[in-house]
This record gives C-alpha cells, structure tokens and sequence, in this order.
C-alpha cells in the first residue's frame, strides 16, 4: 500500500491534508428533512464514528459526501473538493455504502478487476486487497452466494483497492461474525494509523467504542456532537456515586433530604444529583462514617442513549 504521506508529490499537494468537511448540508426529499445543516470535519489518521438512531440521516450524508445525491443546501467535500463519481475516484476515496449493491452473477475477482480497470489501477491490487480481507480462497465463486459477512469483505476490498488516502464505510460491521467485527475494528485502527482519513457510520455505540477515537454524531438530521470520544463520554449523565458507610440509613435520609437521589443495594448506596464532596461532607455533618465512595463514570453507551434520547425515531420493544 502506499501510505498517504508518500501519495503526495510536488509543492501544491504537499500542503494537501485529506480532511472531509460538511458545511450546512442539508437534503430534503419532499416534506422529510433527511439532513438539516450539517456541519462538522473528520480528520486523517483517526478513525472517526459517523453515529445515530436508525433513520438518523447517515447514510443520506454519506451519499451526497460522495456525490451520489445532490444536497438541498451547504456542501460535503474532501480536500476542499466536492467528490463526484469520477472514472478514477477510487485512488481518492474508497468507500462502501451498500454490500448488497453487486452483480451477483460474477466473481468477486471478476468484480474487483473489472473495478481496478475502470479505475485505473493495476490489476495485482485485485489479489492484495482480497488477501487483506480474506476472500482469496473464494474469489473465484459466484458473489451470489455469498453471505452478507463476505459481501461485507468484499465491500471492503473493493474499497481499498485504489490505495486511497479517504476510506467512509456504511454500517461495515453488519453481517461480520465477532472474528469478522474484530478483524474490522483491527483494520480500520490500522488504516488510520496509516494516516488515512477513515469514517465509519453505525447506529450501535458498542460498535465504535472500540476503535473510533473521535465521534460525529447525528439525530433526526441533525448534528448532536463532534468530538473525540472522551468528550463525548463525559457529556453523558454520571450513573452516580456508590457510597458505602457504618450508618447507610442515616446517611440517605441526609442525602434524600438535600435533593439527591439514593438507592438502597446489595453493594451500599447508588448515590445521583451528589458529587463525591458533597456527600462527604453531609456524612460529616451527619457523623457518619463513609467505607467507601466510588464515582461511577458514564459508559459511552448511555451517554449516546441520553444524548440521542429526543431523536429516536424507531424503538424497539416497549413504547416509550
Ligand atoms: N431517497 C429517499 N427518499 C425519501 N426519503 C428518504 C430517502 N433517503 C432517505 N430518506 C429518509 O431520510 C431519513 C434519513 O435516512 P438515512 O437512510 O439517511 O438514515 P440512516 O441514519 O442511514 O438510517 P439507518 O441507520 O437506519 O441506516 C429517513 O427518514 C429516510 O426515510
């Protein structure tokens, strides 16, 4: 592969840093607003999580990034350029957006060579990039038959095949068995290592916590945060505080008292609406000694829950 450093050549490209940047973007399709003034840029050498509830307007962003859809409004580019599907795009962006989107009759080598051909590329990249994804041993099959998992693969692949500096990947970990999500999160960690500019749209948390490091994320169109996943992590509500102490009753009644919350379990009090000084302070104004006090830290998880409460279009299970 040649890393993107080494892509670059004379004066005018040394200075080019391959940034996608979304400025006001915005789509309607008649009275929906899939996207409504979108703003946020995605850096190389990170992998960046493209976050949101179904229906959240991710792939819609991902489709005008690329040029597959025009925008209503604002505009989404990479290099500073506005990306169109041009003959030999993949060197420049490799994306995947829909594995289902193949011709099913052919081989996935039939699939990738005829993609290197019209993207001049050189036709060795056919059997690396399958290699990499670990299709080699069934490229010569129909793609008909294959699974989603290796559609995903082969999504991949295709992707890759240009070497490109910008890689943006629909939903990549759908289909994958958890060998293929752990190979994933490995190769995209490894791409933007590379320092590529690698962004990963999901709508599960727990799939980009480990290996996104920064975070756009999106609700009914429209943009929620962008910010490296620590930051994100923080904004979400504190689960609370476990306290433990000698007189737990008295101690609660004294928070209670205060505004706090206080639940009663196995493990001592879960304590929220108090910080950790706050509560020790009434515990020493209430003569009660504290055996423990553990700040419980928000999961990523629940701080995309609350932060995606009010944009949930589709739930699953219980009304709300
Ligand atoms: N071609 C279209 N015509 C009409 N409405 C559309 C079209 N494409 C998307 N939408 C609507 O735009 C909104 C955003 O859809 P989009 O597919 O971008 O969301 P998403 O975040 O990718 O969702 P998911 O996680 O379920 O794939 C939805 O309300 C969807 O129904």
């Amino acid at each position: 592969m040649c890393p993107p450093a080494r892509c670059r050549t004379g004066p005018a490209r040394a200075t080019v840093v391959h940034v996608i940047e979304v400025s006001e973007l915005t789509k309607r399709y008649g009275d929906t607003t899939a996207v409504r003034a979108l703003t946020f840029t995605v850096r190389p050498g990170r992998v960046t999580g493209f976050l949101g509830p179904n229906g959240a307007g991710k792939t819609t962003t991902l489709r005008l990034l690329l040029g597959l859809d025009t925008p209503t409004g604002g505009t989404a580019t990479v290099d500073g350029q506005a990306f169109a599907g041009r003959p030999r795009g993949l060197r420049r962006v490799g994306a995947l957006l829909d594995a289902q989107d193949v011709h099913g009759g052919r081989s996935a080598r039939a699939h990738l060579a005829a993609l290197a051909a019209s993207n001049g590329i050189p036709r060795r990249r056919v059997a690396e990039v399958l290699a990499e994804v670990g299709l080699a041993d069934v490229a010569g099959r129909r793609i008909g038959g294959y699974s989603l998992g290796m559609k995903q693969r082969l999504g991949i692949a295709a992707a890759l095949l240009g070497d490109p500096p910008v890689l943006v990947f629909d939903e990549p970990l759908n289909g994958l068995d958890p060998e293929g999500v752990q190979w994933l999160r490995a190769l995209l960690r490894r791409l933007a290592a590379e320092g590529r500019t690698v962004f990963v749209s999901s709508h599960q948390m727990s799939e980009m916590e480990l290996c996104a490091q920064d975070l756009v994320v999106i609700g009914r169109g429209e943009l929620i945060a962008a910010e490296s996943l620590g930051a994100f992590a923080a904004r979400g509500t504190r689960r609370g505080v476990r306290v433990a102490a000698r007189d737990p009753e008295r101690l609660a009644a004294a928070l209670r008292a205060e505004g706090a919350g206080v639940v009663a379990g196995e493990q001592g009090l879960t304590v929220t609406g108090a910080d950790p000084a706050r509560i020790g302070e009434l515990a020493l104004r209430e003569a009660v000694v504290l055996t423990e006090l553990t700040p419980l830290g928000s999961s990523l998880e629940q701080a995309f829950m609350e932060l995606t409460a009010d944009s949930v279009d589709y739930l699953a299970g219980e009304p709300r």
